[in-house]
């Protein structure tokens, strides 16, 4: 990356950075009372109150006046100070040209008053990250301390994620999304230590960085890595995001009626034809809101049926019992005249851009770039095989339940995803056709006589109305496909063979055993690609989280009577950093727009990292350096204040 001008500046005597509040030192409960109940350090010199029963009241008289008339605002105006751990330097604090030339940051331990490499004559650079007005929270030394008894003075090491892996080792477990991560690790290692059984992780999370968890693709291209790397990917993205387009759609003059409880109706059908072929009743499909919680459904709508028997609507109950991935779920069942008739209503799930299996392997479409239907590619033995094991699993779900499919027809199986299908019409013959009683097993055995139908329409491309001669079609599919194949549509289609009086679910599950566990590994890679995924969205879920932080507090208009509090004190520094991450311009003023620079320094930025940046002003009149946990915890406290005069809880942050 080209080395951003704001790096290579100057640093300059003109300061106007945030200052720290000296009064909050003696103001301000040691960290170590809170913790340990005492300070071993009290008498050494330590800078923080220590009597506890004062705590509550200094604070609320410092808060009252932080609110009160006499709050200082920090600006670029604002004189240069004397930070109070270097006061013992009676020199006025001066910067120095050579702070640019400085090594690199090492991060020191709480004793060190000022850097090592800078000598004591020299005037020590403006660094707000050496300011502390208590325990640094991501310093575990006050863990080490209190079990080993090192000194907290002396060389215990701070915590950083970014740092070379030599850290020392911690016991305590340790959340990196508590604000206050001193109190958090001293408070769960209470608590583990009474949980003897619990094996604390030997360090903590590194949490900031991206898991590379597989499966890797190997085909993306060097220049695609990053945004390959980091985000989900372009064709799952594009897919999920048509699917939430479709989810939202509406139909602005829709003349399609409000029902009791849905409204904003979406026809789903593609055709206008009314076909009352299977259900004995035309049938439509319908998106539709819920007024009832606000969620999408599908309605199927039977025209003109007439409800003569309370009790079959209540049929549609027992459907609510399966729970299978292969069969829609079922709500509710209604009747309506919404539509100027008397109309069945059954409420399923939603599965937004779902075709039938009908229109995805045996309608003809229009082929890109001619206007002439074309016939789809016969459907591969793979393919058929895996649709064979998914129906099979949602027989095997409606059977145990001592329920009967009834349609099982190409056009009421619908794909919802890549090669995966669900049945879709279940329970409504149940309530069409709940006089005509007959026994369930007569009816369990005729859904394998419609499996095999439909998997004979698939195989030989022929939807199911044209579907005149079974014997010629099988013939048909057995110079295309397996003999297992042809084998198992046969038995489907073959009535139960004496001895046997039936034929069940569980036995053509033992005959395709072979097929399920191919289909179980194809599912298996398909869950491994979309959890990796979903491990880089984790990361990312969190650097949103933390820009919605920064976004609230950069460039707000007004907070708190305070037209400029988005500018001055703390929050300046905020407003350099993100100059900093966002709006970095190379030696010629060309912006710098490199996505891992802004990922590393959100990343570091949330998880406090000790490591020093200079942020410099766009005037290049003010420099600061600062470290990436100084900024973290001017973002929390900035944040905190804005919660504060919130109207809505900020909970979620
Ligand atoms: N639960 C559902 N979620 C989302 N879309 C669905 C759902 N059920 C069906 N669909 C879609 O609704 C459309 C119409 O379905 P329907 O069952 O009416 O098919 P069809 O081909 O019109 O059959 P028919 O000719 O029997 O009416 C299809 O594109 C189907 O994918």
């Amino acid at each position: 990356m080209t080395a951003p001008r704001y790096q290579t500046a100057e640093l300059r005597r003109q300061v106007g950075s945030p200052r720290p509040r000296p009064r909050e030192n003696k103001d301000t409960l040691c960290r170590n009372i809170l913790i340990y109940g005492h300070c071993r350090y009290e008498d050494q010199g330590c800078a923080f109150m220590h009597d506890q029963t004062k705590g509550n009241s200094s604070q609320a008289s410092s808060s009252q006046q932080d609110n009160g008339g006499t709050k200082k605002t920090l600006n670029v105006e604002s004189p240069s100070f004397t930070p109070s751990i270097l006061q013992p330097v009676q020199k006025k604090p001066t910067f120095s040209s050579q702070a640019v030339t400085a090594p690199s940051f090492t991060p020191r331990g709480l004793g060190a008053a000022t850097p090592s490499t800078i000598p004591d004559t020299e005037a020590p650079a403006f660094n707000p990250a050496s300011i502390r007005e208590f325990t640094p929270s991501f310093d575990l030394s006050s863990t080490t301390a209190a079990t080993n008894g090192t000194s907290h003075d002396g060389g215990a090491l701070s915590y950083d994620p970014f740092g070379l892996p030599n850290q020392s080792m911690v016991t305590t477990p340790y959340n990196p999304y508590a604000e206050d991560h001193g109190a958090m690790s001293s408070a769960a290692s209470t608590y583990f230590a009474a949980q003897n059984a619990y094996a604390a992780p030997s360090q903590p999370l590194q949490y900031h960085l991206y898991a590379p968890v597989g499966p890797y693709r190997e085909d993306v291209m060097p220049y695609n890595r990053l945004s390959h790397d980091f985000f989900i990917s372009e064709t799952m993205r594009e897919d999920m995001q048509k699917q939430s387009e479709a989810t939202w759609q509406v139909m602005p003059g829709s003349q399609l009626p409000h029902l009791d409880n849905y409204h904003s109706l979406v026809a789903l059908d593609t055709t206008h034809r009314k076909n009352a072929g299977i259900f004995g009743y035309p049938s439509w499909v319908y998106k539709a809101t819920s007024s009832k919680d606000g969620k999408i459904y599908c309605l199927r709508r039977l025209e003109g049926f007439r409800l003569t028997n309370e009790h079959a609507i209540r049929s549609v109950k027992e459907w609510r019992r399966i729970n299978n991935c292969h069969v829609v779920s079922i709500h509710d069942a209604f009747t309506t005249r919404a539509f100027g008739d008397s109309s069945l209503i059954i409420v399923q799930d939603y599965h937004p851009l779902s075709k039938t299996l009908a229109e995805t392997h045996l309608v003809p479409s229009v082929a890109h770039g001619s206007n002439r239907l074309q016939p789809k590619p016969p459907i591969t033995e793979a393919v058929l095989w895996g649709y064979i094991t998914q129906i099979a699993s949602a027989l095997k779900a409606i059977h145990g339940n001592n329920l009967s499919a009834r349609c099982l027809d190409v056009s009421k199986i619908i794909l919802t995803d890549k090669n995966r299908i669900r049945l879709t019409a279940c329970s409504i013959i149940d309530v069409t056709q709940y006089d005509v009683k007959r026994p369930m097993q007569e009816l369990q055995q005729e859904d394998f006589l419609h499996f095999g139908r439909t998997l004979l329409c698939l195989a030989t491309n022929t939807l199911p109305m044209q579907m005149t001669n079974m014997n010629a079609a099988m013939e048909q599919m057995s110079r295309s496909y397996s003999t297992e194949m042809k084998d198992t549509i046969a038995w489907l289609l073959t009535p139960a063979q004496p001895p046997a009086q039936q034929k069940t679910i569980d036995e053509f599950i033992q005959g395709i055993a072979t097929h399920i566990t191919t289909t179980m590994d194809q599912q298996g890679h398909y869950h491994d690609a979309i959890r990796s995924e979903l491990f880089r969205e984790l990361e990312n879920s969190r650097l949103l989280r933390l820009m919605m932080k920064l976004g609230t507090i950069n460039e707000r208009p007004e907070y708190d009577n305070d037209r400029a509090w988005s500018e001055i004190g703390e929050r300046y520094m905020l407003k350099l950093f993100r100059d900093y991450v966002f709006h970095q311009v190379d030696n010629n003023g060309n912006p710098v727009i490199d996505p891992g620079h802004m990922i590393r320094c959100l990343n570091k930025l949330d998880a406090g990292s000790e490591e020093n940046i200079c942020l410099t002003s766009r005037d290049e009149q003010t420099s600061i350096i600062v470290s990436y946990k100084e900024v973290k915890k001017q973002v929390l406290s900035a944040f905190g204040d804005l919660l504060k005069g919130s109207s809505k809880t900020g909970r979620s942050f």
